[in-house]
């Protein structure tokens, strides 16, 4: 049984429609990614999920539940970070754990996710002392000290620096690891690739896609290639064998560069004629197919942030 069951939801704010009968499902134990540009209704969708809004119509079922008319026991099962969250500056951290610990009726032992998320040589230290990676660690631990079957984690690497963001994504690895299901919403596309088991592509108030990363960078029929030196008595007739492999729309040599170009997934056949005939060769590139190509060809448009 799906764990998030979201089925035809509308919502309008001032007549103006936001979601446009959106459907999608979320299984036990993914990491599902809410994936789009600023404004197509993301936060709006998880929000509505959370219970936190109202949808207009259609129907919303988390672990069984109605989040508006069973949203007290909803609560109980369910961590949220907000896009937002903020915390007066002077509070500690273990006692902002300890704080929100008392929110729930069978909460984790905060101690215990002091250390888990490295937080324990910090716990006396006061939220606006903390850098950006800390606080993300420490906004994580509060929404997993409910002990929630699902997490949903709204733009939590907005802000960080590389490694920091890095550092996060191992930690929504472990939060998986765990068993908790994920729902995470991100408009940055190697996150989404890193992390996500299967994605629901937004545009304008509507789900355009929703696949596994790779099936939908598989799914791009944008022109990509890849290129590789070949020593110069290299026979000519290779590059004939490899304009016949299937995918393949053009062969160019330009001195000992050799760029070939085409849709589908030509690369490995492409190597496998090399390895075939014996031929070496060097500074072998692959430009690979990326969901920021995926993103376009569904939507049409470039990815703002
Ligand atoms: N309470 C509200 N009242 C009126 N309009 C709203 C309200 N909340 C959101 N909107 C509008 O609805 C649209 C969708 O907003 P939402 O925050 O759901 O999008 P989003 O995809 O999460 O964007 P972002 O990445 O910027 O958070 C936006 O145009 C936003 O301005």
């Amino acid at each position: 049984m799906p764990v998030i069951d979201v089925t035809e939801v509308t919502k309008r704010y001032a007549g103006r429609t936001v979601l446009d009968g959106i459907t999608f499902s979320v299984e036990e134990g993914e990491i599902f990614g809410i994936l789009g540009p600023n404004g197509t209704g993301k936060t709006t969708t998880v929000e509505i999920i959370e219970g936190l809004r109202a949808a207009d119509s259609g129907s919303v079922r988390v672990l069984g539940l109605d989040p508006i008319t069973d949203g007290r026991r909803l609560k109980e099962f369910i961590g949220v970070q907000l896009q937002h969250t903020d915390l007066p500056d002077n509070l500690k951290v273990w006692e902002a754990l300890d704080l929100y610990a008392s929110f729930y009726e069978d909460p984790r032992d905060w101690r215990e996710l002091l250390v888990e998320w490295g937080l324990d040589d910090l716990r006396n230290v006061r939220f606006a002392k903390l850098s950006g990676g800390q606080k993300q660690r420490l906004i994580i631990a509060l929404a997993l000290v409910g002990n929630p079957r699902v997490a949903f984690l709204d733009e939590l690497t907005t802000g960080l620096d590389p490694q920091a963001r890095r550092a996060t994504w191992e930690l929504i690895k472990q939060i998986r690891a765990t068993g908790v299901t994920v729902v995470l919403v991100s408009h940055f596309m190697d996150e989404v690739e890193e992390l996500c088991d299967r994605v629901a592509v937004f545009s304008q108030g509507r789900i355009v896609a929703i696949d596994t990363p790779a099936e939908l960078i598989n799914g791009v029929d944008a022109e990509h290639s890849m290129r590789f030196s070949l020593a110069s008595d290299a026979a000519e007739e290779i590059l004939d064998l490899i304009r016949r492999v299937p995918g393949v729309a053009s062969v160019q040599r330009n001195g000992a560069v050799v760029t070939v170009s085409g849709r589908s997934d030509f690369a490995t056949a492409v190597t496998s004629v090399l390895a075939r005939e014996h031929v070496v060769v060097t500074d072998l590139r692959i430009d690979k197919r990326t969901l920021d190509d995926a993103f376009v060809a569904l939507t049409g448009r470039e990815f703002d942030v």
